[in-house]
């Protein structure tokens, strides 16, 4: 039986720059995973390479045995990936419960001429996305803020907004990018525990790209380390953390840096 997510000798060039070369690693279903590495490891170029945002030169990307490589970013969603950005990606004028309403979009059949056409079931489609909506918000515990505007949060909340919206679509895998970084101790805490209640309540399957080593050992399942552009371990996070490559790469990232 094949992996929930497959990864397979991927690579990609930046004109002389190996960003990324032959990485594999597979993700099991409902699982966390996430992908660690120092400064300019690789980690957003295979990240985006998972997401469709990037093509690689070579090599596979498979979900559930279906190719990803190639699908452009904006079917990902229908093909069952959720993802947040590194950098905030949310409409800050825009309420919290239009910001998700817009990550359903790919969910929804009607567009405006079949909605012309077929106002009952439009009507019945925005009914459901509007609760499926609301779920979510009880779910992320963003009720009393859900007809702010966006940009008027604090920034933990703004990222919950934003992980609201990926989970708008119901995806299959939802791909975090740095989901803590800038976060202060609680709102990192929060966002852990939100994770894990994801991956337990809805089943989802999680991939991470995060600098932060105390999160995504407490609650990961599985590491991939990547230094140089290459994979150098993977397995369980605490086996990982001690493998003395991994500790080696980390080293020679800091002493790289303080020179
Ligand atoms: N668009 C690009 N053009 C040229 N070089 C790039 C580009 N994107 C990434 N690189 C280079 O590829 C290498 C890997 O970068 P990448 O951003 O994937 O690493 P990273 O592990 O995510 O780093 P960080 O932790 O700093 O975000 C680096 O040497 C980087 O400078």
């Amino acid at each position: 039986m094949s992996a929930f997510l497959e990864v397979e000798a991927l690579a990609k060039n930046f004109g002389g720059v190996q960003a990324v070369k032959d990485v594999s690693f597979c993700v099991e279903k409902g699982s966390i995973c996430s992908v660690i590495g120092p400064n300019g490891a690789g980690k957003t170029t295979v990240f985006n390479m998972i997401s469709g945002l990037l093509r690689p030169n070579s090599g596979h990307v498979r979900l559930e045995g279906q190719a990803l490589t190639g699908v452009p970013a904006h079917r990902m969603a229908r093909m069952g990936l959720g993802r947040t950005f590194q950098n905030l990606a949310v409409f800050g004028h825009a309420s919290v419960v239009d910001n998700i309403l817009i990550g359903m979009h790919s969910k929804l059949r009607s567009g405006p001429f079949s909605a012309a056409i077929y106002w009952g079931r439009t009507r019945r489609e925005e009914v459901a996305a509007r609760e499926h909506v609301e779920k979510i918000i009880d779910f992320l515990e963003i009720q009393g803020v859900r007809d702010l505007p966006v940009g008027t949060l604090s920034y933990g909340v703004q990222k919950r907004v934003e992980l609201a919206r990926a989970l708008a679509s119901e995806p299959k895998l939802l791909l975090l990018d740095e989901m803590v970084s800038g976060m202060n101790q609680e709102e990192t805490e929060d966002i852990a525990r939100f994770i894990l209640d994801i991956r337990e309540e809805l089943g989802t399957t999680v991939v991470m790209v995060e600098h932060d080593l105390g999160i995504v050992t407490d609650i990961s399942d599985k590491l991939v380390v990547l230094d140089f552009g290459r994979k150098i371990a993977d397995g369980q996070p605490h086996d990982v953390i001690s493998d003395p490559t991994v500790i080696a790469a980390y080293m020679g990232a800091e002493q790289g840096a303080a020179a």
